[in-house]
């Protein structure tokens, strides 16, 4: 399978900032953005893999660097930075700009990994990657040690569903 540079599977999605979409503090529902980064990154991996369906599979955690205010439009840039056999990391960076100033401020990166699936909801093969900025070479170059941390992490979430209980909270 021909590796994919990692340009074609860029998504630039800007919005503003609706009213419905403020916490108490009239900043940016950190639960909003988060749905937010899901689908944009969801448009990388599909683009990548051209397969029907790409299911996330892990989310990395979440710096919400800075507030996102009413007067910001939000940007959030994603692209696929490393592929395994079947899973693809994706990286995403969320810009809060400023509409009356143009100050551009970097609001929250995240790393999300999803796993292409064929007709029959298996795991399919995507393709390998091709970074050519200096960016896309340091997202890609430090891919392999972030991936082993969510193995380990993969592991230790397999033993603890073994050990806790399934059992209705009221039949102890
Ligand atoms: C809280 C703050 C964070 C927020 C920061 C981002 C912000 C944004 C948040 C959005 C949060 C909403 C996100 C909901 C979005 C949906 O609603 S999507 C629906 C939710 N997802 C699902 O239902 C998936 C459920 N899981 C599955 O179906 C299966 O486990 C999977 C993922 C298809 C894997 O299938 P499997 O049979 O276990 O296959 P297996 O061969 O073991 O693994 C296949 C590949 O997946 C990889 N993989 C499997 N599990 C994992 C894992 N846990 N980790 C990494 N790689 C994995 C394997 O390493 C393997 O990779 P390759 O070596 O082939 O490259």
């Amino acid at each position: 399978m021909e590796a994919i540079k990692t340009k074609e599977s860029r998504i630039v999605n800007t919005d503003q900032v609706l009213s419905c979409d403020l916490n108490n503090y009239n900043t940016l529902f950190g639960g909003v953005l988060m749905k937010k980064l899901d689908n944009v990154a969801t448009l990388s991996a599909r683009r990548h893999s051209r397969v029907k369906e790409c299911v996330t599979a892990s989310t990395d955690s979440i710096d919400f660097l800075c507030p996102i205010h009413q007067t910001d439009s939000v940007c959030i840039e994603s692209f696929v930075t490393y592929t395994g056999k079947t899973s693809m990391e994706i990286f995403c960076k969320v810009i809060a700009e400023d509409m009356m100033t143009g100050e551009r401020r970097m609001a929250a990166t995240a790393f999300l990994t999803f796993v292409a699936l064929d007709e029959k909801k298996q795991p399919v093969e995507v393709p390998g990657i091709i970074p050519e900025t200096e960016e896309e070479k340091f997202l890609y170059n430090t891919a392999k040690e972030r991936a082993e941390m969510r193995r380990l992490r993969r592991k230790k979430s397999k033993e603890l569903a073994e050990y806790i209980t399934v059992r209705k909270p009221w039949d102890k």
